[in-house]
């Protein structure tokens, strides 16, 4: 890990950049796959999944039987674990729905906004190097809520051309219409055009790597909307001398184990925290089964030590991370002057790992420094809202007047008459 010690602010721009692929080849090579998908649909889907998931498939969707099979494949205790935390998170997305209120403007005008769920929606499931079957919770329990009426998954197939067990049972929980074994950029493609098998969606959420977060990006360009982009995971933890460095290690590692271009920071006011942090990271990296992904995402990480617990503030907020962890004194009071950030783990006992499975947030969060300006997936995002009026002759006698003016001063005569009209009829 690259370590920085008090930093100027000149040196933040290039402290706190994300590792990146060669940009320019990422976007033609992702350009690249959804045009072919765009023109060949199911063809161009299986030759992909060839390529890049190395497996012939004949058919993509997944069949009842292969639920079937699956679900009594998993244990007792990960459905339990699985069943507890889509309660929590089915409790925290519950209290996100809005009330419909109206409105009286003025004696005679009424007016509302009303939720409504998106009809269809498509969701991609990582699974390029671990099956996120806890990002199907985070998704399809939202979506339920938001009362979407097709909810379609997709997820990369493995070698055997199979989902992994939990996948499917998490989908079924969460009310998933179709799940499809597609994986990356097809996957973002088949939803976005549609194929012969895979319908077309009106949204595409989920977070992926960079093939998957650029592929979303690209096909906003063809109408479609997405959640946001929520590429490689990032933790930045803020620790004082009061945290407890094996625990801020775990923390570190927790995400450099989901990739390479994964990243961990660590801002620190106490030289002895970034020491023992040191050791811890090398100490528990080395029982990890994934030592090696882990290993390179910390080649990207970084080590930032700073004079004041402000200062970190400061570096934090600019960072924008995707999750937070305030392993300092007052860390409520820290977490007040935080404008930045994904989700934010408060204290030593609020591991970042609770919030990606069971406490009940949502994991699908803004990386790369887009929580800046988007927020992580809620029920919000399943749901558009559509304003009402209703005026009665009164109402409109009331306001009549304001908008013939206005109308007429924009140049715009047929506004102006379809009020006139009425008043005169
Ligand atoms: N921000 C969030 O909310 C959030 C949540 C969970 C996971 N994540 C991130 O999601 C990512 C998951 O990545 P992953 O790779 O494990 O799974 P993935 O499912 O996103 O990607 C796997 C797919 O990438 C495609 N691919 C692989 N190499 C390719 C190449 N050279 N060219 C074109 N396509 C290629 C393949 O089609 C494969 O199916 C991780 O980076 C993880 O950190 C982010
Ligand atoms: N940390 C990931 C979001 O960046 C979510 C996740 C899923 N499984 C484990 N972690
Ligand atoms: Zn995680």
């Amino acid at each position: 890990m690259k370590k920085y010690i008090n930093p100027s602010k000149s040196l933040w721009p290039e402290m706190l950049s994300r590792p990146v692929l060669d940009n320019t080849s990422l976007k033609e090579r992702v350009a690249e796959v959804l045009k072919e998908i765009k023109a060949g649909g199911d063809e161009a889907v299986k030759k992909y999944t060839e390529k890049f998931d190395r497996v012939v498939l004949e058919s993509f969707l997944v069949t009842q039987d292969e639920i079937k099979l699956a679900v009594a494949e998993i244990s007792k205790d990960l459905k339990d674990a699985i069943e507890l935390a889509a309660k929590n998170i089915r409790l925290f997305h519950e209290k996100q729905t809005a009330k419909v209120e109206i409105v009286e403007t003025r004696p005679g005008i009424k007016c509302w906004r009303k939720s409504v769920g998106i009809e269809k929606v498509g969701l991609y499931i990582p699974g390029g190097s671990a099956p996120l079957f806890s990002t199907i919770l985070m998704l399809g329990i939202p979506a339920q809520i938001a009362g979407c009426k097709e909810i379609l998954l997709c997820s990369p197939p493995n070698k055997e051309g199979k989902l992994h067990p939990a996948i499917l049972f998490a989908a079924q929980l969460v009310g998933v219409t179709r799940i499809y074994k597609i994986g990356g950029v097809q996957a973002i493609g088949a939803m976005a055009y549609g194929t012969g098998t895979v319908p077309k969606v009106y949204k595409i959420f989920g977070p992926g790597n960079q093939f998957v977060t650029c592929a979303k990006q690209m096909v906003q360009e063809d109408g479609l909307a997405i959640d946001m982009p929520a590429g490689p995971s990032e933790v930045c933890v803020l620790a004082d001398d009061s945290a407890i460095p094996a625990f801020v290690a775990s923390d570190l590692l927790s995400q450099a184990e989901h990739g390479a271009d994964s990243q961990a920071i660590l801002i620190t006011t106490a030289q002895s925290i970034l020491q023992k942090v040191e050791a811890e990271l090398e100490k528990q990296l080395a029982l990890l089964p994934r030592k090696a992904i882990a290993e390179k995402a910390l080649a990207n990480s970084k080590l930032i030590l700073v004079p004041s617990i402000e200062e970190a503030i400061e570096i934090a907020n600019e960072y924008a991370s995707e999750h937070l962890i305030l392993a300092c004194e007052n860390a409520e009071e820290v977490a007040e002057k935080i404008v930045n950030a994904g989700s934010i783990f408060i204290g030593n006992y609020s591991p970042e790992s609770v919030g990606d499975y069971a406490s009940g947030t949502n994991h699908t969060l803004p990386t790369n420094g887009y929580a800046r300006a988007y927020s992580g997936v809620s029920v919000d995002s399943f749901i558009k809202k559509i304003t009402y009026q209703k005026l009665t002759q009164q109402g409109l006698q009331l306001i009549a007047s304001p908008v013939i003016l206005m109308a007429e001063a924009e140049g715009l005569r047929a506004h102006a008459n379809a009020v006139n009209i009425r008043l005169n009829a």
